[in-house]
């Protein structure tokens, strides 16, 4: 068993051998946790003096930094004025945000010492209430992002909402892992540079050493963690045959690692600081939290620091058996927040007695709050159908239980200017769509039709797409007059049945076994109809694409997608109709045919109709705006309740 060790000494001071990035100040620097807000005193700011500071770094928005005990920046974005308050170690542990003047940039600083760089400048004089923006210093721990790791929608939503949220003006790091595997992906690591940083890690019964790499980009710092068991052939869980037996290690890594990242990396010059708020992401990130609890706070360590677990599936916790424990790093007392019984029938045999640990769990346990990535699927893990095992805990942390609807990166998925479609569209002029659905019909060799009703599903080859009822509705759907196109890739047997699908229907069925983003693109601009059956969906992001290029979505009406999804109303708004596509519900294939087949009629025979429901999806709200609106609202709620302390 391995001991808990002391935490280490911080930030540039710490002795973890950290030197800081090899060209300083080509980082960012935005924003922290925890500052002291001044409030403007009627007619005359308490501010006595401002300084302007030359130069800029990195480009970022960020300007200038004073070396003492009261560093400044300016986010010029933001027009927020930052003075940084730093703690004994030399950590920002906060700053103070005052408003800014006018058009000139200032910043304003608590050392009465000018410079040559400075000069006095008047005072700030207004009458008006200058509302204050609370702005935290947010470390996300992700298994993948976008574009550097991406295997689904966690990819998509930790490459995107990090850079919506700085763009809020708080300072962002995302620390996910450096996998390397050979091949061409490899390069999308190539902007990262090695922070020279590294630290130990005590886990396994032995000493890992990791490093830091990092890449400053889209005002978020990318930290990616660095170590042997991420570079090998494959995705970052699994290769052809099967998941990597050492994930459990592989992400106890990832933890760890994230853990000591704001203590230890002086990125733009500056530490994150223990005043942060870590967001775990499904149960690769699920240590985090316990961490925290375990590991530094009894240590007096991030003892102002929050953590939220988001949720983007449940289905996936993190369990391995009972005697795994001992490698998570973790003093033996707290085996209680990750323990976990197996019920009786899913026991292997008569000895089994069912003890496993539980990430995930462990997580749910000890994060201040859970977000999940939908209201509805919010409520549906509450149940004994959605919770897997975990709804009884949910249901006792509901008052800190939350649902988010995801965004999109609306500048990627953009029909009037995404470069991997071959024709551009928009709400006020359709003509492109149809050069696409024609050029995909090309691409894929299936007979060129515009008129012939096409139909995609794009997604993971799994039970949760409920693939099953595609493979069993299939021969059916093709009697009828469309085409059909699947891209996907996962469970081998769903693979061949796409292959064989193919072959049997040559003018009707194409399927493309892969992970291929240009080629989604294509898809979703070229079909007239996104097909997901999903068995249960967090919030599920195809169908959000779908509508943004006009292609029609008929879903399962479950979590995020009952919540995005309307049903096709013809008769509502006095005939002008109501809805952008259809949720149908049970999950029967029987169910999916009919709305299929409602669908499929209202395309051949209604046309204005159908044009009404393109454009409803088109001019749906669903960038990341609203949603990182809703996000500061729990990180506000996360900060008036004291932390978790077990
Ligand atoms: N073969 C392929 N080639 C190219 N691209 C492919 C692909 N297969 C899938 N993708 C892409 O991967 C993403 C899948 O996102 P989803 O949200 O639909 O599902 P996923 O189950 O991975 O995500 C989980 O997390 C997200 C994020 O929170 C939740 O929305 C979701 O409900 C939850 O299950 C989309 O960007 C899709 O285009």
């Amino acid at each position: 068993m391995d001991t808990l060790r002391p935490p280490p000494v911080f930030s540039s001071k710490s002795p973890l051998n950290c030197r800081g990035p090899t060209s300083p100040l080509n980082l960012g620097l935005i924003g922290q946790l925890g500052f002291t807000s001044l409030p403007k005193q009627k007619g005359k700011s308490i501010l006595s003096f401002t300084l302007s500071v030359k130069g800029s770094i990195n480009g970022g928005g960020i300007r200038g930094s004073s070396q003492d005990g009261a560093s400044t920046v300016e986010d010029d974005k933001e027009g927020l004025l930052l003075g940084a308050e730093r703690d004994f170690s030399g950590s920002v542990v906060g700053f103070n945000l005052i408003p800014q003047a006018g058009d000139e940039k200032v910043i304003v600083s608590h050392d009465t010492a000018a410079t040559d760089e400075e000069e006095v400048s008047e005072d700030i004089e207004s009458e008006e209430e200058i509302p204050i923006k609370v702005t935290h210093n947010i470390v996300f721990v992700t298994a993948e992002a976008g574009p550097y790791s991406k295997t689904g929608g966690l990819g998509d939503v930790c490459g995107s909402l990090p850079i919506a949220l700085a763009a809020r003006g708080h300072r962002v790091m995302v620390v996910s892992p450096r996998y390397l595997n050979g091949g061409p992906s490899d390069k999308k690591f190539s902007g990262a540079t090695d922070t020279e940083c590294r630290v130990k890690i005590y886990c396994s019964g032995g000493v890992q050493d990791v490093a830091f790499f990092h890449e400053y980009r889209a005002g978020v710092d990318w930290v990616f963690v660095d170590h042997p068991s991420y570079h090998r052939p494959g995705n970052p869980y699994g290769d052809p045959f099967g998941a990597f037996g050492d994930n459990q290690f592989r992400f106890t890594l990832l933890c760890h690692a994230a853990c000591e990242a704001p203590l230890v990396l002086p990125l733009g010059g500056f530490t994150y600081g223990e005043k942060c708020l870590f967001l775990a992401n499904d149960w690769h990130a699920g240590l985090v939290p316990v961490l925290l609890a375990a590991k530094y706070r009894p240590h007096g360590v991030y003892k102002d620091a929050r953590s939220i677990i988001v949720i983007h599936n449940l289905a996936h916790q993190g369990v391995e058996p009972a005697a795994t424990y001992n490698n998570l790093g973790l003093p033996p007392e707290w085996y209680g927040a990750l323990g976990w019984v197996f019920p009786t029938w899913a026991r292997t045999h008569a000895l089994d007695t069912g003890e496993a640990v539980n990430v995930l769990k462990g997580a749910l346990v000890t994060a201040d709050r859970i977000l999940t990535v939908s209201q509805g699927y919010s409520w549906e893990i509450t149940t004994p159908e959605g919770g897997y095992g975990l709804n009884e805990l949910l249901t006792s942390r509901k008052i800190v239980l939350n649902g988010i609807t995801n965004g999109i990166d609306v500048t990627e998925w953009d029909p009037s200017s995404d470069a991997n479609i071959p024709s551009h569209y928009s709400i006020d002029d359709l003509s492109g769509k149809v050069e696409c659905k024609i050029a995909l019909q090309k691409e894929l060799g299936l007979p060129v039709r515009p008129e012939c009703p096409l139909i995609g599903f794009i997604g993971r080859l799994d039970y949760q797409k409920g693939i099953d009822i595609i493979l069993s509705a299939t021969p059916e759907l093709l009697q009828d007059d469309v085409q059909f196109v699947m891209l996907g890739s996962g469970e081998k047997q769903y693979e061949d049945w796409m292959r064989a699908a193919e072959s049997s229907f040559r003018d009707k069925f194409r399927g493309w076994v892969g992970f291929n983003v240009p080629i989604s693109h294509r898809i979703t601009a070229g079909c007239d109809i996104l097909l997901m059956p999903s068995r249960f969906e967090p919030c599920g992001l195809n169908q959000l694409y779908a509508m943004r290029y006009g292609t029609v979505p008929v879903v399962h009406g479950t979590g995020g997608l009952r919540d995005t999804v309307k049903t096709f109303n013809p008769y509502a708004n006095e005939g002008s109709g109501e809805g952008t596509g259809w949720a149908f519900t049970p999950l029967t294939r029987e169910s999916m045919l009919a709305a299929l087949s409602v669908a499929i009629a209202t395309y051949r025979d209604h046309k204005l109709s159908w044009e009404r429901l393109m454009k409803r999806g088109m001019e749906r709200e669903c960038s990341w705006d609203n949603a990182a609106v809703q996000y500061e609202q729990v990180f506000e709620w996360a900060f008036m309740d004291a932390p978790y302390v077990g």
